[in-house]
Formats: structure tokens, sequence, C-alpha cells
């Protein structure tokens, strides 16, 4: 498979002199989801945050496609295909769930046709269409902001800690639409808290720590790996075999 997204030995922080990622180098293959687990202040969401624009890379390389995109702002990215779910203030609470849909279409001409396929992966956001996003539950909110981020068929959805703050039964529910969105062919790279749940539901999975990747393998094979069970799991590897898929 391509590579569609790679960040090489990225260097990104918020005040000068003080680096958050120390050379980060990953790469996300077209059709994967991958996801980046590692401990608070790792530097997770800034990596994402970089990759979308937020931030400038202060080293490094970070390619869409083959297209340098480091240092690019943020609508300039979303331009090449690129969306990106932010983990908090994702979504205008004064505004109802169709106008919050209708604020991430690029093409007018399309919005209608994309917000009955956004109904349609997500039947709770029709259910809800004309209710204040403001008023509705954390994970439906949740729901309410990965379906504006796809609003514009994005190739490829950064999505940060999607799970925060949810009920597990939740977190089933918005992890299996996770796979629904893979499953019509866009790409997923995602920060999770919910680590060994995220990794078991993903192709492949970064360990980042220090703002440098410690580990990078196959969602399975992390969890089976006792060295990062202890450091970053909690405990001790999985004895139960691979993760089914
Ligand atoms: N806007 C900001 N200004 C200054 N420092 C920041 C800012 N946002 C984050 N940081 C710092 O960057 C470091 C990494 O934060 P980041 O949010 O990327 O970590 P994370 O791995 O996503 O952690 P968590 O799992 O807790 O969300 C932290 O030390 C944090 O305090």
């Amino acid at each position: 498979m391509k590579v569609l997204l790679s960040t090489t030995n990225v260097v990104a922080g918020y005040v000068p002199d003080v680096p958050i990622l120390n050379g980060v180098t990953i790469e996300v293959r077209q059709g994967e989801i991958v996801t980046i687990v590692g401990p608070n202040g790792a530097g997770k969401s800034t990596l994402v945050k970089t990759v979308f624009g937020l931030l400038v890379p202060r080293a490094g390389q970070v390619l869409l496609d083959g297209v340098e995109i480091g240092g690019r702002r943020p609508h300039e990215v979303a331009l090449l295909g690129l969306g990106y779910v932010p983990q908090r203030d994702n979504v205008f609470s004064s505004l109802t769930v169709r106008e919050n849909l209708e604020l991430g279409s690029f093409e007018r001409a399309r919005t209608a046709e994309r917000i009955d396929r956004m109904y349609e992966l997500f039947p709770r956001l029709g259910e809800r269409a004309g209710q204040r996003a403001g008023t509705m539950s954390g994970g439906e909110r949740q729901m309410v902001a990965m379906a504006r981020a796809l609003m514009p068929e994005p190739r490829m959805l950064l999505v940060d800690e999607p799970s925060a703050g949810l009920s597990p039964a939740f977190v089933d529910i918005l992890f299996e639409q996770i796979r629904a969105v893979n499953a019509q062919g866009v790409t997923i790279l995602m920060v999770e808290q919910n680590a060994r749940r995220a990794l078991a539901m993903s192709d492949r999975g970064y360990v980042l720590d220090l703002g440098v990747e410690r580990f990078e393998g196959r969602g399975s094979d992390l969890l089976d790996d006792p060295n990062v069970a202890a450091l970053y799991l909690g405990g001790a590897a999985r004895i139960d075999g691979p993760a089914a898929r």
C-alpha cells in the first residue's frame, strides 16, 4: 500500500526553545487505521495539530501523498484532502446538527447530498438534525464533529481522542463508526488514551513518549509486546492471543 501521510524527524512546539515533538517519524498507508498512544503530555495531540497545519514544524517534513504540507495553513491542508476532528470544542454549540454539517461543506451544490450520506453513517444525527449541538451528549457531539470533518469527503481523517469522557458503551459505538468510515475508504490517524481498545481495532500503532516514537508495529503486536504493555498499557501483555479485527 502506498504511504499517504508521513512525518520525518518532525520537531515542533508552542514556545520558542521548548520542543514538544523531538523528531517524530511515522507513516500512514492508504486505507489503514493507525493509532498513536502514549502517556499524558507525550505530544500526541501536538503531532496531529502539526500535521493539520495548526503548528509550523521547526524541522522535518510532513508529506501528504508526496506533497510537503508542513507549515501550510489548515484550510490549504483541508483542500488537499485531510480532515481533522479536534479533541475539544469541536462543534458550534449554538448551531443545530444540520447547520454544523453545512459549515463543513466545501461545495454548496453537494451539501444536501453529503448531509444525507452523513445521516446514513450516523443515524443518530439524522434523528437530531434540528437539535442544537451544545445540548447533545458528549458522544453525540463527537459524532457531529466527525461528520462535519467528513463533509468534504477527505481522503484521510485525523481524530484526536474520540473516546475522551465517553461511557464504555458509547466508546464501542464510536469505534464501530470509525471502522465504518475507514471501510468507506477513509484512511484514519487517531490519537487515543484508550490504548488497548484503540490498538485492537488498528492496523498499526505507534507509542509516542517525550515527543519521539518509541515503538511501532501492528496493533495486535504492540498489545502483545511485554515492554509496551509494562511501560505504556498499565500491565502485562495480553495472554489471549492476537486481537480479532
Ligand atoms: N497551547 C499550548 N501552549 C503551550 N504548551 C502546550 C500547548 N498545548 C500543549 N502544550 C504542552 O505540550 C505538551 C504535549 O501536549 P499534548 O497535548 O500534545 O500531549 P498528549 O500526548 O496529547 O497528552 P494527553 O494524552 O494528555 O492529551 C504538554 O506538556 C502540554 O503542556
